[in-house]
Order: structure tokens, then C-alpha cells, then sequence
């Protein structure tokens, strides 16, 4: 098949458990819960978007023919030095429209480690090594188990306690960002005060000003 790339490129990731660990973002293009048109989003499903997904023109992006293309692409971005596991986040838009079979063999033969960033409308493939579900007020949970479910906080009709009981290892909330950050923070910071079994998760790319 051939896959449709938006951006790749190398930086620490930002959010969630795994803050803080260099990886090789692979940012795929298009999303099933909104189109990335600016006219289209106060009617898409997902309206809070932070991030442009559109086309193939970013930094590393194309359109990639095969599996074993992508996967060079991906290796190309990872630094020569050795030591430090290869690892790669597939994001995008939403990276389980695209990510399949042979992709993830692809990237397990260069030695990377898989991690996915995903809505959790799509069931992921077999072989993810680490599987972070970010729902969404207005979409169905199909993917209901994972590695850590990071909901982005506040979101009218999506309380944190409709999510609880899924099966995963941790449990995040992600401040909205937008013109509210700093109240959606504090909103944040109350609520896993008050109910531990959340914790707070901050998107440190921003902060630090780096991808
Ligand atoms: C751009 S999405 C791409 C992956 C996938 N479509 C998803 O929604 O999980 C990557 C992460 O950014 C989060 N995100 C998107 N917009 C955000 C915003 N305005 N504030 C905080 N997090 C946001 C998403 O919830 C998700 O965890
Ligand atoms: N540094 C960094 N960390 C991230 N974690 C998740 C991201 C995403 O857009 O999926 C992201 C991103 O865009 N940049
Ligand atoms: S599901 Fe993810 S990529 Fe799609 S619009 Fe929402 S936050 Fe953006
Ligand atoms: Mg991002």
C-alpha cells in the first residue's frame, strides 16, 4: 500500500508516561474524526485539534510506496550513535488508518520499538509494543486496552469516570490547550488531586519549544 506521510521527524516525546525519551515521530496524513479544514471543524466529531495533518508536504514527508520505504525513512531519522533503543511514535491525524502489517514488521526488522498515539475509534494491529488511547468525547472506545489512556481534560461529555474501568496500565489527563490552557492546568491538577488514579500529563514540547 502506499502510505501517506505528513511529517517525520526526531525529537523528545512531549506527553504521557514516556516524556522525556527521545523518538522518531511518524506523522501520518488525515484523520477519521475530522478533515484538518479549518471551515470544517466546529462540525467534526474531534474539534479541539492541535496539529495540522494535511498533505504529504511537511519536513520528511511523501507518499510512500511500500512498507520497507517508510521504514528507511523512519531509520534515516534515528541518529548513527549507538546505544538507546530505536524507537518510533506513529501519530498523526489518526496513525491506525494507515499502520498495518507489513509497516510494523518493517519497523521491528530495523530494531525499533513501536508506539502509537491513537483517538481508539480503530482496533490496533497485533505487534504495537506501546499502545496510548486518547479518546474522544463524541467517538466510540474500540480500542479498550493499552499501555496508558491520556484524555484530553475537559471535555463536555466526556467525564474521566467513563473511562476508568478500560484496561489500562495508567491513567493521564492532558490539559486542553488552546486560548484556556492555564485554567484547563488547574482543572487538571484539581481533578488527579482529588482522584489519584489520574495523573497529570503536560505536552513539555510546547513548553520547551521544541517539536
Ligand atoms: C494530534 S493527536 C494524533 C493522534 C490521534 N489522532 C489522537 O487523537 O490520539 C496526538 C495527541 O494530541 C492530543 N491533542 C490534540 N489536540 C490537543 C489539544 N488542543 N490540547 C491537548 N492535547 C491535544 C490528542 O488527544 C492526542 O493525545
Ligand atoms: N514532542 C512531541 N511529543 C508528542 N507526543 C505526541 C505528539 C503528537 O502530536 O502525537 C507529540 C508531538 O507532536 N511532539
Ligand atoms: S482525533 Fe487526533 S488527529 Fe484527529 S482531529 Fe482529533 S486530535 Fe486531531
Ligand atoms: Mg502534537
Amino acid at each position: 500500500m502506499t502510505y501517506q506521510v505528513k511529517e517525520i521527524f526526531y525529537t523528545l516525546q512531549g506527553e504521557g508516561a514516556r516524556a522525556g525519551r527521545p523518538a522518531v515521530f511518524l506523522r501520518f496524513a488525515g484523520c477519521n474524526l475530522w478533515s484538518g479544514l479549518e471551515r470544517d471543524r466546529a462540525s467534526a466529531v474531534c474539534t479541539f485539534c492541535d496539529t495540522d495533518f494535511v498533505g504529504t508536504d511537511g519536513p520528511g514527508g511523501g507518499k510512500f510506496r511500500s512498507a520497507d520505504a517508510l521504514a528507511d525513512a523512519v531509520a534515516t531519522a534515528w541518529p548513527g550513535e549507538a546505544g538507546g533503543a530505536p524507537y518510533v511514535v506513529c501519530t498523526g491525524g489518526e496513525p491506525l488508518l494507515q499502520l498495518d502489517a507489513p509497516l510494523i514488521d518493517a519497523l521491528h526488522a530495523r530494531g525499533f520499538e513501536i508506539a502509537v498515539e491513537t483517538n481508539g475509534t480503530i482496533a490496533a494491529p497485533d505487534g504495537i509494543d506501546w499502545i496510548c488511547v486518547s479518546p474522544k468525547a463524541a467517538a466510540p472506545v474500540v480500542q479498550t486496552r493499552g499501555h496508558e489512556l491520556k484524555l484530553v481534560y475537559p471535555q463536555a461529555d466526556a467525564l474521566p469516570e467513563r473511562f476508568e474501568g478500560l484496561d489500562f496500565a495508567a491513567f493521564y489527563l492532558q490539559p486542553m490547550d488552546g486560548p484556556d490552557r492555564a485554567l484547563h492546568t488547574q482543572a487538571a491538577i484539581g481533578y488527579c488531586l482529588a482522584h489519584p488514579k489520574w495523573r497529570l500529563s503536560l505536552q513539555t514540547h510546547k513548553i520547551l519549544g521544541i517539536p
